[in-house]
């Protein structure tokens, strides 16, 4: 594609060479540059993408876009912008052929069950033989594969290159987690949106966002971006300032919740340890439906779904067989053992309001104790102090014994980031161990677990590795806990 094409509809200053050029790719990382590429320098959080300039020219770049004045080679083509990653997002869309036009778009965002959610939508799909590929925290999945991803919403290059492969392989609608990050950092800029879903909203990621009032103004974002339907949670107090902020907008609005006072409501709810059952409402009618991922969490994470599948005209049998046919959702609220006497639940809960409704959900069901593992990962910058407080104190609460130990500790102090949590815990009186390496700390659970008790590992959910310093290191949870019940015995 010609560059002058690539850089249609952007407003930027043409420093050097010309745009009458053939562009083979586009990199946005010096490291996979490639020949006749053009390369767009992003001062990062870590680095600044303008010093590696240099190094892109020499494997090839034939353009380079930055922000700043910098001096090269004279054949290289230099574009000045305002801002290289909506830059980036613009040049993408272009290049990949603004592939979200050609498709039906749905985007969830909000602190918790953004995952969840997309996977009951999944099933009701796939249920229905509708094809739909799914970008979020476990990956993207397309036509039966899963291809990890380093974010939850990746940057925008991979993102259109992602639709446009999509597209290609006719699955005509998509099912996307979008996290605050990628909205304020504009991954998702110049994508098309039908729909946009809003889960909930509870303290998280305030290392990126200086308040709630800004985390919040990011993810409604989304709800100005979509075209055709808004679907809130009405229950929530940031979805009613949403629904304020987004009722007068083109995309008719649709609420969700527990009891009459939304559009798509459940009533007659009943809570088991296997599931819930409850009345489904929808503006078309009414059916009971049985959800088999337990808490009431889920009760609102299938309402969105169920929500969403309505304003793509499912029929009221085809969302209840979709809701039904999930069975478990990868690394949330999911039993990874049970016999007689032990069960081990691993949720990724790694907020505050998160950790309290898992605890809060198993408490109705477990006869026993609750022996939570749990950590607290490090954000980048040190402003974690805050947050493991707030899950010392969830912990001491709702658990009956807590075992503190490591999540992410990523480059900070893992000792310090324990003390912290255990000052909260031994602050609501609490009782706890605590044990550094992860590993032992889930051993030592299962250790003291007897008849009827609960062990819940907390916060890695999916996650198959462990962030430790700069290395990252293989840890799947599942797999551990197998391995420590085959040495006890317990399992053959
Ligand atoms: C804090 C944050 O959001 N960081 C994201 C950001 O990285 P950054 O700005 O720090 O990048 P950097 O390392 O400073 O590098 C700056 C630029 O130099 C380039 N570079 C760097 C080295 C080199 O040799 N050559 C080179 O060109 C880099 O490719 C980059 O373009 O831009 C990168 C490229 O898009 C992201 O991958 C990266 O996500 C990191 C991995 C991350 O952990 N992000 C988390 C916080 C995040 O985004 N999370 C949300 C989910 C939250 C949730 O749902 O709970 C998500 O959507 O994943």
């Amino acid at each position: 594609m010609l560059l002058s094409e690539i850089m249609k509809g952007l407003q930027f200053n043409l420093k050097n060479g010309d745009l009458d050029k053939e562009i083979k790719s586009i990199a946005y990382d010096s490291r996979e540059v490639t020949q006749n590429g053009v390369f767009v320098a992003i001062q990062g959080f870590t680095v600044d993408g303008h010093h590696f300039i240099d190094k892109a020219v020499e494997l090839g770049a034939s353009a380079v876009i930055v922000e700043k004045d910098v001096s090269i080679d004279d054949s290289v083509t230099v574009i000045q912008v305002n801002d290289s990653r909506n830059a980036l997002a613009h040049i993408s869309a272009n290049y990949y052929n603004h592939p979200t036009e050609d498709m039906n778009l749905i985007g969830i965002t909000g602190t918790n069950g953004k995952t969840s959610t997309t996977y009951f939508i999944k099933s009701i799909y796939d249920q229905a033989q509708k094809s739909i590929g799914l970008i979020g925290t476990i990956g993207t999945v397309m036509n039966g594969q899963i291809i990890q991803n380093k974010n939850t919403t990746p940057e925008s290059l991979n993102l259109q290159q992602t639709f446009e492969r999509m597209v290609k392989h006719d699955v005509q609608n998509c099912m996307m987690e979008v996290s605050s990050h990628a909205l304020c950092l504009d991954r998702v800029a110049y994508s098309r949106f039908n729909t946009a879903v809003f889960t909930n909203l509870t303290p998280d990621h305030l290392e990126l966002h200086n308040s709630m009032e800004d985390y919040f103004n990011a993810k409604a974002k989304l709800f100005e971006m979509a075209q055709d339907f808004n679907i809130v949670n009405a229950d929530d107090t940031y979805g009613q300032k949403l629904i304020k902020r987004v009722e007068n907008l083109n995309p008719t609005l649709i609420t969700y919740g527990i009891d009459e006072k939304a559009d798509v409501y459940a009533t007659n709810i009943e809570y088991s340890s296997e599931g819930t059952e409850y009345t489904l409402h929808l503006p078309n009618g009414k059916i009971r439906i049985q959800v088999n991922v337990p808490g009431i969490i889920n009760v609102y994470n299938s309402l969105a779904a169920a929500a969403c599948a309505y304003v793509n005209d499912f029929s009221l049998t085809d969302i209840k067989r979709g809701i039904e046919a999930l069975q478990n959702i990868k690394g949330r609220f999911e039993v990874i053992y049970k016999d007689r006497d032990n069960k081990v639940v691993v949720d990724f809960a790694h907020t505050e309001d998160a950790l309290k409704k898992a605890l809060t959900t198993l408490r109705n069901f477990t006869k026993g104790r609750i022996i939570l593992v749990f950590g607290v990962y490090a954000p980048p910058g040190d402003v974690g102090r805050e947050k493991r407080h707030a899950m010392g104190k969830v912990a001491a609460q709702y658990a009956d014994y807590a075992v503190v130990t490591s999540d992410n500790p990523k480059d900070q102090d893992p000792n310090l980031i324990l003390e912290e949590i255990v000052e909260a815990v031994e602050e609501e009186n609490g009782t706890y161990k605590m044990v550094l390496d992860r590993k032992q700390a889930i051993e030592y659970a299962l250790s003291i677990s007897g008849k009827d008790d609960v062990v819940l590992l907390a916060g890695k959910g999916h996650e198959t590795s462990q962030v430790i310093g700069d290395k990252e290191i293989p840890f799947n949870e599942k797999e551990i806990v197998k391995e420590i019940l085959k040495e006890k015995g317990i399992l053959i």
